[in-house]
This record gives structure tokens, C-alpha cells and sequence, in this order.
């Protein structure tokens, strides 16, 4: 594979379902990816190291993080970390790395959102976060925030369903889902984010929501309906993902988009998946 002008990459986790595809995609990319990963505890233990697109990632647990990632820097200077774990990890990784000085790209979903810009805004650390990575549902969301900017209050009154459907394993509420219901917020709905419906049962999965039975282990199909106070006109809007390539090739975008944030010394240094879209930063 050629080497192509970009940064080492750590992925954690390359035991997830996630940090595997992502890993592999930055390897086809030309990208060096960097063979040790933290993993939750039991992986570390249990398997020692994992095997991606041949190269052996060894595990590392929590408890001896700190050190390892001292020794990764030395030894692959200039890295940038993926962090695909799990929502109850998200704000204490994106503290570590940022305690760190290491930039990062967060995909993982939930934690405290607020909590996890004000803390990477203020440590002054280069990362992009963003609960959707897949560059073509960014451009979707992207226009729905456009549409929210632009006519707030335009759809006061409207009733909204949402409906997400996610492989069973997922234990959050999707992050994509509650980035677009705040964009309807903005244009006037009244929503909360447990109204979400989800999805996550196979059967209802394939018949109501029309997931594909080879991707249910793998899907993310969202569809929003509105319907206007009378009854008499309506909305519907989704996007449906079978897989993860969509996200493992973002976040390598994003990644290459960080790298060369880093080299303009850019005076903005937290940022989203829709400024690595609007900077046309895509292979
Ligand atoms: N931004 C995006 O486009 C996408 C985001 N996601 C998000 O990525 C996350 C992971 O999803 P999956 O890979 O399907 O889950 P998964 O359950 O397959 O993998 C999670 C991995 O994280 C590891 N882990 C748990 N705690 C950890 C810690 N403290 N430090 C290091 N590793 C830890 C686990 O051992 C496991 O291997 C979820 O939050 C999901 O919503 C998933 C796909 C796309
Ligand atoms: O867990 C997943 O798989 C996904 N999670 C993200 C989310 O929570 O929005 C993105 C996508 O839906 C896949």
C-alpha cells in the first residue's frame, strides 16, 4: 500500500465493530497506523492483541494508559487518535488525550456533549468531534441546520416522529438522530430527545423499518416524519446506512483534515464533520 503525507494513527478501540473498519480504512488509505490500542478492560486481557489487515495491534487497559501513551508518542511523533469506544468513555478519553496534548477525532456518541467541547475547547488540544462521520449524512444534517438557521420557527405547530434503527448491540440513542431533532427544535417543534423511538428489534427492524437482513448487524436507518397541526400536509425525511464504510472513510477524511489544520497552525482548533465538509477536505 502507499504511503500517503499524513499523520500515525492510533485507533481506539480496534476490538469495536467501529474502531476495526476505521483502522482497516486508514491502512488502505496509505496511513501508518500505530499497533498498540486501549480497549476496555476485559479485550486487554483476554485476547492480548488483535490482528488488522495483517498488522498486530497489541491491547493496552485502562489502568496502564498512561505510560503507553507517553511511549507511543516517542515512538510515532506528530500521531493523531480515532476514538470509536463507547459512551461511558467519551469524556474521560477525550480529558486524557487532551491532558496529553495528542489530537484527536471523537466519533464515539453520547457522554456529556457540552461538557466534551467545553473541556477540549479549553484545553486548547486540535480535534474534530462529531456523532456522524459518514460525509454524505453530514451534508444531510448540514442542510437541515441550514434550513433551522435560515427560517427558524417554520414549522411551529408540527407534529415529528422519529424512528432510528441501529444493529441490537448499540446501547445509545444515536447521536445523528439528536443533532437533526435539534435542527427541528430550532424550526419551531416541540421534541425531546426521548422521544426518539429505537429501534433495535431484528424483527421490526426488517419489517417496519425495511433493513436489509444481511446489515442488521451492522445498519443505521433513520426516518423523520412531520405532520402539519390539521393534519394536511406532511413531511418525511431518512437516511439509511448499511455498514460502516461510509464512517471509517470519513473519519480518515477527518483525520487528514486535522493533520493539515495542525500544519497551518490554524488559530480554530475544535471542530465539527461539517467543517471538514465545507473545507472540501475529501479523497
Ligand atoms: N460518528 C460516527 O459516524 C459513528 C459513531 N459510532 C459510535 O461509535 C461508538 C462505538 O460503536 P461500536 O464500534 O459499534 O461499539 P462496540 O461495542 O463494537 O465497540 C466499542 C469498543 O470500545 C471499547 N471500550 C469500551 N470502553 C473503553 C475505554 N474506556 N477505552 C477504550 N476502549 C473502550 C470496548 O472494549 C469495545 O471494543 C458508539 O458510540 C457509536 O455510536 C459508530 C459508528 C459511526
Ligand atoms: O452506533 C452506530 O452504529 C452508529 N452510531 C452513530 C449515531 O449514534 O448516530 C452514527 C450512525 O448512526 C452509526
Amino acid at each position: 500500500m502507499a504511503k500517503i503525507d499524513g499523520p500515525p494513527v492510533m485507533v481506539n478501540a480496534c476490538t469495536g465493530k467501529m474502531g476495526n473498519a476505521v483502522a482497516e480504512a486508514a491502512v488502505r488509505a496509505g496511513l501508518q497506523l500505530v499497533p498498540f490500542s486501549f480497549t476496555g478492560e476485559s479485550e486487554a486481557v483476554a485476547i492480548g492483541n488483535i490482528g488488522v489487515s495483517g498488522i498486530p495491534v497489541e491491547l493496552v487497559p485502562p489502568e496502564v494508559r498512561q505510560q503507553a501513551l507517553e511511549d507511543v508518542r516517542r515512538d510515532y511523533p506528530g500521531l493523531i487518535i480515532i476514538d470509536y469506544t463507547l459512551p461511558q468513555a467519551v469524556n474521560d478519553n477525550a480529558s486524557f488525550y487532551s491532558r496529553n496534548g495528542i489530537p484527536f477525532v471523537m466519533g464515539t456518541t453520547g457522554g456529556d456533549r457540552d461538557q466534551l467541547r467545553a473541556d477540549v475547547e479549553a484545553s486548547g488540544v486540535y480535534a474534530v468531534i462529531a456523532p456522524q462521520m459518514g460525509k454524505q449524512v453530514v451534508a444531510f444534517q448540514a442542510t437541515m441546520q441550514m434550513m433551522a438557521d435560515q427560517f427558524p420557527g417554520a414549522f411551529a405547530g408540527y407534529k415529528l416522529e422519529v424512528e432510528e434503527s441501529h444493529q441490537r448491540s448499540k446501547v445509545d440513542t444515536s447521536g445523528t438522530a439528536k443533532a437533526i431533532v435539534a435542527s427541528f427544535r430550532q424550526l419551531g417543534i416541540h421534541f425531546a430527545d426521548n422521544e426518539i423511538q429505537k429501534v433495535r428489534d431484528p424483527m421490526a427492524q426488517v419489517d417496519h423499518m425495511h433493513v436489509p437482513e444481511n446489515a442488521l448487524q451492522g445498519h443505521a436507518f433513520h426516518t423523520y416524519s412531520l405532520r402539519s397541526p390539521d393534519g394536511s400536509v406532511g413531511f418525511q425525511f431518512q437516511h439509511n446506512v448499511c455498514g460502516r464504510e461510509i464512517y471509517a472513510e470519513g473519519s480518515v477524511d477527518a483525520v487528514l483534515f486535522l493533520y493539515q489544520q495542525i500544519q497551518q497552525q490554524t488559530q480554530q482548533r475544535l471542530f465539527s464533520m461539517i467543517d471538514v465538509l465545507r473545507a472540501g477536505a475529501m479523497r
